[in-house]
């Protein structure tokens, strides 16, 4: 499997920047991991658009959706220029809750939308799929993902505050991609559905996960204080997110 870093930054993109988006490729599949501002343009410089397999979405927040609308444009597109089957809509496999989200989804022949559950199972090409809820956001469901492929695992965490049960998910992860929205400077007092860049790295290390990709980070982040306060963990490469990073697994 390979990781590519599209986009990772919150609550806005910096300049040139993007906010989450990963792709995902196996030898059978290519997936797109949320779809935020600016991970259309990014997805572009790694492969035609119309190529991707599906399109995965972790919860409706602006920064992870806001590129949804232009990509189904452009599937709309390519599809009148015969580069993608007419009858072919990108899947969208996206949380059920809250339901007024849900409803543009589907678009046209473009997209397709799938609910997801917390028990939804996937299976894409060759990779497999399962769902986590996160402790993120104000009721409605927000979903990591466990992407098995080839022997390899890789779980991305999403938004998630330090409530979230990650026992039996992430342990032993090839690669955990957490999200380290604070600094020790800026962390809340009251944990607010996300996690500081030192608890990431505490979290990877006592779940054995064997390397870590810290993202979800403010643009003015410095990439050395994102690695510096990621110092708990000690168990394999760690990577602080940044557009056009690729991890092969
Ligand atoms: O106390 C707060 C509240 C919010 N935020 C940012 O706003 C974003 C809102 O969407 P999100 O939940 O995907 O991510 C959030 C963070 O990036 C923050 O940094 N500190």
């Amino acid at each position: 499997m390979r990781v590519t870093v599209l986009g990772y930054q919150s609550p806005y993109p910096g300049p040139g920047g993007a906010t989450p988006g990963y792709l995902i490729e196996t030898n059978e599949a290519k997936l797109l991991v949320d779809c935020g501002s600016g991970v259309l343009s990014q997805l572009g410089v790694h492969m035609p658009i119309y190529e991707l397999d599906a399109l995965l979405l972790s919860h409706y927040h602006h920064d992870h959706v806001a590129d949804v609308g232009v990509l189904q444009y452009g599937l709309m597109v390519h599809q009148l220029f015969g580069q993608r089957p007419a009858d072919k809509p990108l899947p969208i496999y996206a949380p059920a809750l809250p339901e007024q989200q849900t409803k543009t989804l589907t678009y046209r022949d473009a997209t397709r939308f799938f609910p997801l559950e917390e028990q939804s199972q996937l299976v894409i090409g060759d990779v497999h799929v399962s769902f986590r809820r996160t402790d993120h956001g104000d009721g409605d469901p927000c979903y990591a993902m466990r992407f098995v492929a080839n022997g390899k695992t890789i779980v991305y965490g999403a938004d998630s505050g330090p409530g979230t049960n990650w026992r039996g998910f992430v342990d032993g992860a090839d690669l955990f991609i957490c999200e380290g929205t604070y600094l020790d400077h800026n962390r809340p007092k009251t944990p607010n559905g996300h996690l500081s860049v030192r608890q990431a790295a505490e979290l990877a290390q006592a779940h054995d996960c064997r390397s870590l990709l810290v993202t979800h980070l403010f643009h003015g982040y410095e990439e050395s204080d994102v690695l510096g306060q990621a110092e708990a963990f000690v168990a394999g490469p760690v990577h602080a997110a940044r557009i056009g990073l690729q991890i092969v697994l």
